[in-house]
């Protein structure tokens, strides 16, 4: 082989080795090469599943923290939905059945039906401090791990612009979560249809009705019923609710009319409730808080057939207007496309049935309340309504605390007299028409109760200034007497002058009122005529400095005053009718109550009298005040009254709800708040209260009597006039013939009680010296009260049937003497018919009584008998006049006739603790008389 072949083999050999070196040493890196990428590929796979592992457990925790959160949200909506629940449906309006009572709302609440089915919460995580985080709330999820530790919370409740419910409180955190009514909106809001399973839904509207009456006040809701299939059967609970006249059914082919009335009454709302003022009774309420229209609420059940195309149309018009005039439908059995203030409840058993509020979410319907629910509610609520509306408060008619005292008569008098039945306030007048009222109403209707409506209504708006009161009430009792201070409460209304009670036998009082009445007549006449003016406005703007208030005068049970055909009430109508014809011009108004007008005969006598009273006021079942032929008295329910200003013609008709007066405490709070602002000037009112006896020391002109010069002419009072003023009744002692005073009768007590008074007041005007007494008392019941004015009188002296024969001859010859008389001498003398000393004493008697009072010597004597004092006198022909006065007591007028100068008898019956006095020298007729007490 050659060198170079072998050079050449060496050459290549050592190539080989080269390459064989270079592709071991390759494959080692390759073999390093592949176990690093193994090496990674394991520590990937084993990161990897590190990760996932972590993944999950965030995962799992997040879930957790989402479940936690989903629940206590749930139950925080449940039990917000609830509470708000409960707002919307309170009392009787959301109560179960099991514990349901009729609760009278203040406005119309949403309905119960049953509960919404709403999905299952999971059993509520335990009590956490902190709210669960919201699934997205806290640090985004950067593709590592949740920020935080796996398993905690790290996030509190950070809504974006809602406070979080608290979970801790309430229902919420409760094991069972609280159940979210499903409601319906009936009243003042829409309609119910009614669909699906006929049984439940007939519990369904039992229930609605049920609680739409509990939830009112009984007689607001009124249902109407269309059964046609069952006739009624289906609302036979609520039967005794007809009585009441709160349910009514219609007949098979009633619907149509039904449906008319209904669409009338929702016109009559619009046009004279509504007005154009509200939108629906409901704003109405809303803003007045007055309710003046019932909720009419039709059931109409089907059965009867397609509704004809009027009916259909009449429907829709109801569905469309009604729930804004309180006309409502609930309506199951007819076919009504949905529309808004429709609630649609698809009836069914268990848990499917759905209410068109609640959406998708299924409904469990409440069973019916059970029958005997239903009746016992059904039957209180007719008892209420039968009973009558509650009372409105008096409150009602007053002005804003504060605001009072600010209207000016100078027109007239207004008044809130309480609300219509429609809503508005009825408003009277007392004016130059109408000028006088005529109020009617059997006993017990509320006629008085209406009066101290009106004069509260009055006396809060006028100030005494502008009104003055005078009041006399016939009726047995003392109902006006809280006007006048009493014992208990020392306030007055300030507006009252004058108060008359118990006066029921005392006529001449009512005489004496209107008197006194036609004197400030004459005085508003009189500077009337000397401002030129015609009425009081024109007075008042003429004479702005002076007094002229309007003048109402109320007398209740007026009857009494003219009933008798005797003096006192030809007088009376004489009086009334001037003062009702001219009073009117001059600011003087008169009312006239009376249980029954139509028994007046002395005021149907006199058409023009009565045509003088235009304001006629007629309370429920009044007969005569409104004219025959208008009856609205007749169907008045109770505390209401008809008012017309237009003597009685239907059409001036209006209704009034009469707010409740007779509460004391209400009345006192007016009473003591007008009186606290009372001009100073201003005295109480006179009471004059017929049961009590007036005391002499009470009597203005005895508390006047001074000791006067000796020759003033004594006055002897005797007792209290009837008047308007508390007069005292008085016979002066002038040094004149027949200037003596005999009191007849045989009643010791009051007999006592004049002389008392008599010689009282006499020595009243006289120092001890001035006058000289002396007192003969020939009775021995009269001995304790002769002593006891003996006791009272200075330089007096006693007599009895023992001495009494020295004073006859002392005063005969006293009387008799030729002498000046130096001072009065009054020989006060207890049953002077039992005067001993037979025909010498009654002799001397005699000359006394003639002769005596020309020289001051002045008998003040008790016969006890008009008869008795004659034949003290001389006989049946002798002349009586040396009895210028005397004071009647239980002797009768016929009696009285020879006593009573030229008009025969006067009409007199006695009557206990009245005596009927007259005085030749002044009087025209005899007056009645109230002795004094003996204080
Ligand atoms: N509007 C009213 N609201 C509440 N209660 C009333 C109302 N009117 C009258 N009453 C009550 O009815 C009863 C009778 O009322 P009131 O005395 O006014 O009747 P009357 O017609 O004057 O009866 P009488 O003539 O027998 O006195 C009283 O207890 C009174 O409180």
């Amino acid at each position: 082989m050659s060198e170079s072949t072998k050079h050449r083999v060496m050459e290549i050999r050592a190539g080989l080795s080269h390459a064989l070196g270079a592709a071991q040493m390759a494959l080692e890196r390759a073999y390093e090469a592949r176990e690093a990428a193994e090496a990674r590929y394991r520590r990937i796979v084993a990161a990897a599943t590190a990760r996932r592992r972590k993944l999950a457990a965030a995962r799992d925790e997040r879930v957790r923290e989402i479940d936690t959160w989903h629940d206590g949200e749930l139950a925080a909506l449940a039990g917000a939905a609830a509470a708000a629940a409960d707002r919307a449906a309170p009392g009787a309006a959301g109560e179960p059945w099991h514990s349901w009572d009729p609760t009278p709302l203040e406005k119309a609440a949403e309905l119960r039906v049953g509960r919404l089915m709403l999905p299952e919460a999971p059993v509520p995580a335990p009590v956490r401090n902190e709210r669960p985080a919201r699934p997205g709330d806290g640090e985004p999820w950067t593709g590592g791990a949740w920020a935080g530790a796996p398993g905690e919370v790290t996030e509190a409740w950070a809504g974006p612009d809602s406070e979080p419910p608290d979970v801790t409180a309430g229902p919420v955190m409760d094991d069972t979560p609280p159940e979210v009514p499903a409601l319906v909106r009936l009243l003042d809001h829409g309609h119910v249809v009614v669909e699906g399973d006929r049984r439940t839904g007939d519990d369904v509207v039992a229930g609605l009705l049920l609680r739409a009456l509990g939830t009112s006040v009984p007689g607001q809701v009124q249902i109407i019923g269309y059964d046609p299939e069952n006739l009624g059967g289906g609302l036979a609970g609520f039967a005794p609710l007809a009585t009441a006249g709160v349910l009514a059914f219609v007949g098979p082919g009633g619907l149509e009319k039904l449906l008319d009335e209904l669409v009338g009454h929702v016109r009559r709302i619009n046009e004279t409730v509504l007005a154009g003022e509200y939108t629906s009774l409901r704003e109405l309420h809303a803003v007045t808080k007055r309710r003046p229209e019932p909720w009419r609420v039709a059931v109409l059940l089907g059965g009867g057939g397609e509704p004809s195309r009027h009916e259909r149309s009449q429907l829709d018009r109801l569905l469309r207007t009604g729930a804004a005039c309180g006309v409502h439908l609930v309506i199951r059995g007819i076919r009504v496309a949905p529309g808004p203030g429709i609630d649609v409840i698809v009836a069914a058993p268990g848990d499917d049935a759905r209410i068109g509020s609640a959406g998708a979410l299924p409904v469990r319907l409440d069973p019916g309340p059970t029958p005997s629910v239903v009746t016992a509610t059904c039957r209180q609520i007719a008892e209420a309504v039968a009973a009558g509306p509650a009372p409105v408060a008096l409150d009602s008619l007053l002005p804003e605390a504060g605001a009072e005292w600010r209207e000016v008569s100078a027109a007239g008098l207004t008044a809130p007299l309480g609300d219509s039945p429609q809503g508005p306030r009825v408003m009277v007048t007392l004016s130059d028409y109408p000028p006088h009222a005529l109020i009617a109403g059997p006993s017990g209707t509320g006629k008085t109760n209406f009066i101290y409506a009106w004069m509260g209504a009055l006396a809060a708006r006028y100030s005494p200034d502008e009104l003055a009161f005078y009041l006399l009430d016939f009726k047995e009792g003392v109902s006006f007497a809280r006007f006048a201070p009493g014992r208990r409460d020392p306030s007055w209304l300030p507006h009252v002058r004058l108060v008359g009670v118990n006066v029921n036998t005392d006529r001449e009082f009512g005489l004496a009122l209107l008197r006194f009445l036609s004197g400030e007549l004459k005085r508003r006449a009189d500077a009337a005529k000397q401002h030129e003016a015609t009425n009081l406005a024109e007075l008042r703007a003429e004479d702005p400095e002076g007094a002229w208030p309007r003048i109402v005068a109320v007398i209740d049970e007026f009857q009494v005053l003219l009933s008798g055909r005797d003096a006192v009430s030809g007088e009376a109508v004489d009086l009334l009718e001037d003062l009702a014809r001219r009073g009117r011009s001059q600011g003087i108004h008169l009312i006239l109550a009376s249980q029954d007008v139509s028994g007046i005969e002395a005021l149907w006598g006199r058409p023009a009298l009565v045509a003088q009273f235009s304001l006629r006021i007629a309370l429920p079942r009044a007969r005569r005040v409104l004219p025959e032929t208008n009856g609205a008295a007749d169907s008045l329910p109770r505390y209401h009254a008809v008012v017309n200003a237009d003597s009685g013609a239907p059409e001036a008709n209006r209704v009034v709800r009469v707010p409740s007066a007779g509460d004391r405490d209400q009345w006192s709070s007016l009473q003591h708040r007008l009186w606290r602002r009372r001009p100073p000037e201003l005295g109480p009112p006179r009471l004059f209260d017929g049961d009590v006896v007036p005391r002499l020391a009470d009597s203005p002109d005895y508390r006047a009597l001074r000791a006067a010069g000796s020759q003033a002419a004594p006055i002897a009072l005797l007792g209290e006039t009837i008047d308007v003023a508390a007069r005292s009744a008085r016979t002066v002692l002038r040094r004149a013939p027949g200037r003596n005073l005999a009191v007849l009768g045989t009643r010791v007590d009051e007999a006592c009680a004049v002389l008392a008074t008599a010689g009282r007041s006499l020595a009243a005007q006289f120092t001890p010296e001035g006058a000289r007494f002396s007192v003969v008392c020939l009775d021995t019941d009269a001995r304790t009260a002769a002593e006891a004015l003996h006791a009272r009188l200075p330089d007096c002296g006693w007599y009895d049937p023992e001495n009494v024969d020295w004073l006859l001859e002392d005063a005969a010859a006293e009387a008799t003497a030729a002498w000046p008389a130096d001072r009065p001498h009054f020989i006060l003398i207890y049953a002077a018919d039992a005067l001993p000393g037979g025909k010498a004493a009654g002799d001397q008697l005699r000359t006394v009584l003639r002769q005596g009072p020309e020289r001051r010597l002045h008998v003040l004597g008790w016969w006890r008998g008009a008869g008795l004092l004659r034949d003290t006198l001389g006989g049946h022909a002798s002349r009586t006049d040396a009895i210028g006065a005397w004071v009647a007591l239980d002797v009768h007028g016929s009696e009285l006739s020879p006593f009573y100068p030229g008009q025969g008898a006067p009409n007199w019956y006695p009557r206990p603790w009245r005596a009927l006095h007259f005085d030749r020298s002044v009087h025209r007729g005899a007056e009645v008389i109230i002795p004094y007490g003996s204080s």
